[in-house]
């Protein structure tokens, strides 16, 4: 049947990845995260990972083919168990946003988590005492939150144009909100 792919948006440490984790506790999506996948390549020591890495850790955007051709190979992995994905941090740009329809369909929804740069910054350093992550220090940082308004936010307002965002904030507890509802198209079985 018919494949349902979600987008997750938001900045860098707004906490796409533990909203991501939530929504596949709840309906058994499948997650994938294209920051996750980078990384992943850059451990196995190939020469694209090579390549990725010192992008990565000056907080650039890789070649939108390779990060488009890693997403679809990942999806193709998991198609005969997969009720629908859930695609963290893809696209970053609206260029990225336009190849994936052409690619491999129209997203059903573009969920995004709003946090103020602030509370990204802090939330990065911290985090970035224990990650091991290389672009999770102080100059990288901004890096990747100047690029995320200049770049990824315009993602936001193009999908807007077709009624298919949704904010997710977040409570103290951690807890998800998601403005109106989308249970009705999380729910739906392929
Ligand atoms: N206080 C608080 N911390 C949070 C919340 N959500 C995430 N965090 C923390 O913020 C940091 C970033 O969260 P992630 O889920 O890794 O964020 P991300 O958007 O995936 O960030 P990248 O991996 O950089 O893309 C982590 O250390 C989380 O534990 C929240 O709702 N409240
Ligand atoms: N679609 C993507 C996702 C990640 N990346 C790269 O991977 C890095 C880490 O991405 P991420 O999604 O894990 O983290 P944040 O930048 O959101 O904190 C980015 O800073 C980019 O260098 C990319 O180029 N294109
Ligand atoms: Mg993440």
């Amino acid at each position: 049947g018919e494949m349902i792919v979600l987008l997750m948006s938001g900045g860098p440490g707004s906490g796409k990845g533990t909203q991501c984790e939530k929504i596949v506790a709840k309906y058994g999506y499948t997650h994938l995260s294209s920051g996750d996948l980078l990384r992943a390549e850059v451990a196995s020591g190939s020469e694209r990972g090579k390549q990725l890495q010192a992008t990565m850790q000056k907080g650039e955007l890789v070649p939108l083919d390779t990060v488009l051709e890693m997403i679809k190979e990942a999806m193709i992995a998991k198609a005969d168990v997969s009720k629908g994905y859930l695609i963290d941090g893809y696209p970053r740009e609206v260029k990225q946003g336009e190849e994936f329809e052409k690619k491999i369909g129209a997203p059903a929804l573009l969920l995004y988590v709003d946090a103020k740069a602030e509370t990204m910054v802090k939330r990065l350093m911290k985090r970035g005492e224990t990650s091991g992550r290389a672009d999770d220090n102080e100059e990288t940082i901004k890096k990747r939150l100047d690029l995320y308004y200049k770049a990824t936010e315009p993602v936001i307002a193009y999908y807007e144009k077709s009624g298919i965002v949704r904010k997710v904030s977040r409570n103290t507890d951690r807890n998800m909100l998601i403005q109106s509802n989308i249970t009705s198209v999380l729910s739906l079985t392929p």
